[in-house]
């Protein structure tokens, strides 16, 4: 297969975790006789220092004429300390999403038998957990109207849904649980929130075209403690953008890490394959940033063209590295690598998971700090 694959950096540890995700791609490709064209495009911060535009017109077009984009991150701090910034990287990201039209972010969770130790929650808690999180991506609070009163003492952000808005991310989400374990937990504020309630009625009118799938309703507030307190109860969840933001950082901590957590944002015409995590500023360029949240978005979008055996090529070579502990300082004080030492271990095994020639002995490069 031939694909064309727009790639974002953009800021802070982005350029270096994407780095490894291209590796990984193109390892890939090699074992699969695939062919992987990348083209590069600006956002966010950096764009902003180059162009004056955090989504430069030019980034736009190259993302809306590939088969699909790979984004790392965005955000810088010298923007978010200033509350009063003209332009902020973070609407670069934003404003991509909405053009692009992907409405449905698509946050996998699960705790890593190999991986089970390090989660700061119990083994008995986490044990088992696998929630696919369904975020809507393009609406809600994020784009409703933003005012900020003419003496800067009053400022509001509208949180809107219509019904249509609704409606498409939670048929994709029924489909995905049918195909799981036909469950479906609609996380939510109805008992205050005018769209929340909205929610609750268009879901439970579709949830009748899913009869096999269950399915319950949770308040935010409550489910912020369920994650931490059961985890495993859930499998899909499916919620609005800002409740989808907090909740996946949180259920992040599940599997030890959110440099292990990976998303898809899919929309009707075109697709984008990021990692939940920032900028994280303070890794820059320190080789302590863990890649396989990268790694497994681009899994993922190998996944979206129905190249399952390539997606798994590579989460195999993930797994391979977290058995082996060849891992970054988020997941291991002791004897961590760097950032590019585990994108070279997950390509290496991509291209011969057979070949005992990687020296898995030698690998580990030292002592780094974490930040
Ligand atoms: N999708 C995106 O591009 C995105 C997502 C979240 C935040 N941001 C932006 O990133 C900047 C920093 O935000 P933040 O500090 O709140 O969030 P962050 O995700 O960048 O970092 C929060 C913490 O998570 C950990 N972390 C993040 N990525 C990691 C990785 N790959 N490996 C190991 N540990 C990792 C670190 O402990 C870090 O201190 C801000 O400008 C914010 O707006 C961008
Ligand atoms: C940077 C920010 C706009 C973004 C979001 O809130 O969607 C980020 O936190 C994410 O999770 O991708
Ligand atoms: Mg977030």
């Amino acid at each position: 297969m031939k694909l064309d694959i727009a790639v974002l950096s953009g800021d802070g540890i982005g350029p270096e975790v994407t780095a490894q995700a291209i590796k990984a791609l193109e390892a890939v490709a090699h074992n699969f006789d695939h062919t992987f064209i990348f083209k590069e495009g600006l956002v966010g911060a950096i764009a902003i220092d180059k162009t004056g535009a955090p989504l430069p017109d030019k980034t736009l077009e190259l993302c809306a004429n590939t088969d699909a984009v790979l984004f790392g991150a965005i955000g810088d701090p010298k923007y978010d300390n200033n509350p009063s910034a003209p332009v902020r990287p973070e609407q670069g990201l934003l404003k991509l999403r909405k053009e692009l039209g992907l409405y449905a972010n698509i946050r996998p969770v699960k705790a890593y038998n190999t991986l089970i130790d390090k989660s700061p929650l119990k083994r008995e808690i986490i044990e088992g957990t696998d929630i696919s999180i369904y975020r809507e991506l393009t609406g809600g609070i994020y784009f409703g109207k933003k005012e900020l009163s003419e003496d800067g003492t009053i400022a509001s952000d509208l949180c809107e849904y219509s019904r249509g808005e609704i409606e498409r991310i939670t048929h994709l989400a029924f489909k995905a649980a049918q195909k799981r374990r036909k469950k479906l937990t609609l996380v939510d504020k109805a008992n205050v929130l005018e769209s929340s309630r909205l929610w609750r009625k268009v879901v439970s009118e579709i949830s009748t075209a899913y009869e096999d799938v269950t399915l319950d309703f949770l308040f935010v507030d409550n489910a912020a403690m369920q994650m931490i307190l059961n985890p495993s109860q859930f499998d899909v969840i499916l919620t609005e953008n800002m409740f989808g933001d907090i909740i996946s950082d949180e259920a992040s901590v599940i599997g030890g890490s959110i440099g292990l957590l990976a998303s898809a944002s899919i929309g009707d015409n075109c697709c984008m394959f990021e990692p939940i995590h920032g900028s994280y500023p303070q890794a820059t360029g320190k080789g302590i940033a863990n890649p396989i949240a990268a790694i497994l978005s681009a899994a993922m979008l190998l996944e979206h063209f129905d190249l399952v055996g390539e997606a798994n090529a590579i989460r195999d070579a993930v797994e391979k590295a977290l058995e082996l502990n060849i891992t970054t300082p988020d997941l291991n004080s002791i004897n961590p690598l760097t950032t590019e030492k585990v994108g070279d271990f997950i390509y290496d095994y991509i291209l011969n998971p057979e070949d005992s020639n990687i020296n898995f002995e030698n690998i580990h490069v030292g002592q780094s700090t974490i930040i």
